[in-house]
């Protein structure tokens, strides 16, 4: 019997969600609270994780190993990397770096650790899903590599390193570190985020005026995705 993890940050990124699901049970566990409902007879947990990667790593380790997902959409917004993305595009995310993970002093690259990995990759068959609910819905959606990080980018030398080191069409708090949850526990992963500002120095005011409408973009996404699988 699947289980669907509906995964994000913010409350703003997950109410869209739960608004749409209508009743839901919740559960308060490790410091977070979970929401599970049926969804045209798919069992669904809701949760958002909290800001960045640790808080992110715990509840996607929890929706998995305490609610027994056994697969996990991420929905949310992001900061733009690649020039081409305005607010409210859509990002799918081919594979995933922390682009904050840095042992370059015994020269490694960036984002490496031993036995680990620069990108984790997402699930192709998720991927393929979304190309085909981006053309019901009439949406382009971009697919890229997401950079992951503890920071809020407000900057365009951070933005534009990123660019460089990670070819990252955009960047974010949280879907580098579920990418490795997921990995790590063999759980398909799918991770899609909105633009909602451009990580330059007016980034905190985009993200405060677009939140909202960017995660009502991604989250409608998400559950045509989850529709379909
Ligand atoms: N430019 C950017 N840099 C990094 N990440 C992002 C993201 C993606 N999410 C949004 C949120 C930002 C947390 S700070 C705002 C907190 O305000 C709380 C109220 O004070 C975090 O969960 C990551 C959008 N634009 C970004």
């Amino acid at each position: 019997m699947q289980k669907i993890a509906i995964m994000g940050a913010m409350p703003e990124e997950v109410a869209p969600i739960l608004e749409k699901l209508g009743s839901y049970k919740t559960t308060e566990y490790a410091g977070n609270k979970y929401y599970e409902a049926s969804y045209k007879g798919i069992e669904v947990v809701v949760a958002y994780s909290k800001i960045g990667k640790v808080f992110s790593t715990l509840t996607a380790t929890t929706m998995i190993e305490h609610f027994g997902c056994d697969r996990l959409l991420f929905s949310g917004v992001a900061g733009a990397v690649s020039p081409e993305l305005k607010v409210g595009d859509l990002v799918v995310a081919t594979k995933l770096s922390q682009h904050d993970l840095d042992i370059t002093a015994f020269g490694h690259p960036y984002g490496f650790v031993p036995e680990g990995a620069v990108f984790v990759e997402a699930d192709k068959d998720m991927i393929e899903l979304s190309k085909k609910v981006a053309s019901k819905m009439g949406k382009s959606v971009k697919e890229g590599i997401i950079a992951t990080g503890d920071q809020f980018v407000a900057n365009e030398e951070r933005k534009n390193w990123i660019l460089e080191t990670f070819d990252a069409s955009a960047l974010e708090m949280e879907g580098g570190s579920v990418a490795v949850v997921c990995n790590a526990l063999n759980v398909p992963f799918f991770i899609l985020r909105s633009i909602s500002d451009a990580a330059d120095m007016d980034a905190s005011f985009s993200f405060d005026e677009f939140l909202e409408s960017s995660a009502i973009i991604s989250a409608e996404f998400v559950m045509n995705m989850v529709d379909e699988i």
